[in-house]
């Protein structure tokens, strides 16, 4: 395998995932880079989650990853990576408060007994806040509606502090406003020189957000700044004819 450069977040080569009979992504070899935010772009059913979980080592999959250097569980166990799950993803029924999902984030700093220290719950506090739903801390996870949910996850993924920040579908089923939170969130842990990948489903918004995308249809077919990636003969080979007008 080739080297790592510096710059490298995630190198994955020869990525392969298949499910039984179905392959959802053949072959995939990226770099995505440190401090940046890179969208996994596609339709429905184009590998993007499979691409994220196989990063995450969730599941079996062909090739290598590295984050940042390291095996996907080494890095985890190091707590250099936050996730957020797609929605569906999630047991909603589990009595927990708002503020215990964003507690999770903090239990890799914590001790065995996962004592929180001030440390941690001024993390969840200021998550709690910056995601603009401190006000709903004490609710149960399953009262709150698709946006709110989607905002804790985000904030718990914040209270973590890790380099890199994983998140399928963050703004899937939500409205303008926590769209607009989640966005301002994501710029500032750039600005801080962090990591964020999203996977994202269409192409409201993408240009905007990111500095890379891999547009993936079962592969990568390609990989750039979205000037150049989202060109329409690009767009139409991802989404079908049509979509380049849609944007
Ligand atoms: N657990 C599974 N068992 C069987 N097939 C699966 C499973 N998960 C995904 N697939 C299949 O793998 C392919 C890729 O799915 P994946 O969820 O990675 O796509 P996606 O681009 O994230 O889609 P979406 O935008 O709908 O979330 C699809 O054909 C899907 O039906």
């Amino acid at each position: 395998m080739s080297g790592t450069a510096a710059r490298d977040a995630i190198v994955v080569e020869g990525l392969g995932v298949r499910y039984g009979d179905v392959r959802a992504l053949v072959d995939v070899t990226a770099r995505i880079r440190s401090g940046e935010i890179t969208g996994l772009v596609g339709v429905n059913g184009s590998g993007k989650s499979s691409m994220l979980a196989a990063i995450l080592e969730r599941v079996p999959h062909e090739g290598t990853v590295r984050i940042l250097g390291r095996k996907p569980a080494e890095a985890r166990r190091e707590g250099l990576v936050a996730s957020v799950p797609q929605a569906e993803s999630v047991d909603w029924d589990f009595p927990v408060t708002v503020r215990d999902v964003v507690t999770t984030g903090r239990f890799g700093r914590m001790g065995l007994l996962r004592i929180p220290r001030a440390a941690d719950r001024a993390a969840v506090a200021e998550a709690l806040e910056l995601l603009d739903i401190a006000h709903l801390a004490d609710r149960q996870i399953g009262e709150l509606s698709g946006g709110q949910r989607k905002r804790a996850f985000v904030a718990r993924a914040i209270a973590q502090d890790a380099e890199l920040l994983l998140l399928d579908e963050p703004f899937a089923g939500v409205d303008r406003s926590s769209e607009a939170r989640i966005v301002a969130v994501l710029r500032g842990l750039r600005e801080r020189g962090r990591t964020v990948v999203i996977v994202h489903h269409d192409l409201s918004g993408v240009a905007e957000l990111v500095d890379d995308v891999l547009l993936l249809r079962g592969r990568l077919l390609h990989q750039g700044p979205p000037d150049e990636v989202l060109s329409p003969e690009r767009i139409a080979e991802a989404f079908g004819a049509g979509a380049a007008e849609e944007r």
